[in-house]
């Protein structure tokens, strides 16, 4: 791997408009045979989705995906949603009781349409005898595994059964899994996508590093089916995060799901808190991606999302901003 670049460090080059009007756009992506309004889905964080907010996303047509941080809760999800006739997406670990879990569900008929593996190093045979598990007892449920940073990898869960592949190693706002470990895709994390997405027969979620709407853009350039947000999604109205007042100014709280506010314990601690300036509703900032994103496709050429598959690039190394604030 020598062609290195990150998010900064790319500009797309645009193609000769077809449209009249950036609404004319088409925003909208399948995954495991369902179709969402956007390639994008807010992280499985503590403090980033709750069951409300899950709800809403799923009633409004964005894919959404539940932590596991609360696992008695996830029976009760599963049939609050599906009776509701919408999408049961969830997420499992892989400790030994996780394993009685997908057989409860298997016992109970209850079927998540997606189960996400949500493992900090996901190329390793406990993701792999997980994914097995889950294709043997729940072969209908769509199964993405993860988080991964290497073709090898991408190529050993999909041999494993996985549907999709997560992509992403400490490039997070919150992670310090970079410095802990000194190991990941941190710093890498788009080249590493494009990397892995070469590898890929099936869908790549591009998971972390997002700081702008463009990066969503540069992110379906590279080769991701869904990218994956954490803190552009923090400190909304209805984020779950603790909101507090800092010298008169509102924010939120925004962790990691291997800090130790999370784990509750300072043992293999990878991740930390910060606060978030607080943003409003949280239907607004979809919006926004929305428009944005079709002013993305209209830059393509094109009046679909997959029109900025095949869009020229230029590697520009951190000037795109000119020394200027991003907002
Ligand atoms: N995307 C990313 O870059 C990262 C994400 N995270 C997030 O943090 C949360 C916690 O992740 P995780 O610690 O995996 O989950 P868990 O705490 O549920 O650990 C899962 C199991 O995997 C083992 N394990 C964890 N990391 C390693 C490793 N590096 N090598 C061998 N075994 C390992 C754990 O054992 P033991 O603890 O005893 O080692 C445990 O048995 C997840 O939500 C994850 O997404 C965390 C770090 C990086
Ligand atoms: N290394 C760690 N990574 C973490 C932790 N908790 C979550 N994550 C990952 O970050 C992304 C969100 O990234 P963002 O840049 O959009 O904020 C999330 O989806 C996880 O993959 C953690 O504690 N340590």
């Amino acid at each position: 791997m020598d062609n290195v670049f990150d998010y900064e460090d790319i500009q797309l080059i645009p193609n000769k408009c077809i449209v009249d009007s950036r609404s004319q756009c088409d925003t909208s992506v399948m995954l495991g045979g369902h179709k969402f309004k956007l390639p994008v889905v807010p992280a499985n964080m503590q403090t980033i989705i709750d069951e409300k907010i899950a709800l809403m996303l799923a009633e409004e047509g964005y894919f959404y995906i539940m932590h596991r941080f609360n696992p008695e809760t996830r029976i009760n999800f599963i049939k609050d949603m599906q009776s509701r006739g919408l999408i049961a997406s969830i997420s499992v670990g892989v400790k030994e009781e996780e394993y009685a879990f997908v057989e409860q569900l298997a016992a109970e008929n209850l079927v998540p349409e997606f189960v996400t593996i949500d493992i900090a190093h996901g190329h390793s045979n406990a993701v792999i005898r997980m994914i097995q598990h889950l294709k043997k007892h729940l072969p209908a449920s769509f199964v993405i595994a993860g988080n991964v940073g290497t073709p090898e990898a991408v190529r050993e869960l999909e041999n494993a059964g996985a549907d999709a592949t997560k992509v992403g190693i400490g490039p997070g706002k919150v992670c310090i899994t970079k410095i802990k470990t000194g190991f990941g895709t941190g710093g890498w994390q788009l080249a590493a996508l494009r990397w892995c997405a070469k590898a890929a027969s099936k869908p790549i979620i591009a998971d972390g590093g997002i700081r702008t709407h463009g990066d969503i853009a540069k992110s379906v350039r590279f080769g991701a089916t869904m990218v994956m947000i954490g803190s552009l999604f923090a400190g909304h109205e209805e984020s779950p995060g603790e909101t507090i007042e800092v010298d008169g100014k509102v924010v939120k709280e925004y962790f990691g799901s291997a800090s130790e506010f999370q784990k509750g314990e300072k043992k293999n601690v990878e991740g930390k808190k910060m606060y978030v300036d607080h943003k409003g509703p949280l239907k607004d900032t979809l919006i926004e991606m929305e428009q944005d994103l079709q002013s993305s496709i209209s830059y393509a050429g094109g009046s679909k999302l997959d029109a900025i598959r095949t869009v020229d690039y230029v590697v520009v190394k951190n000037s795109i901003f000119n020394g200027d604030k991003v907002y």
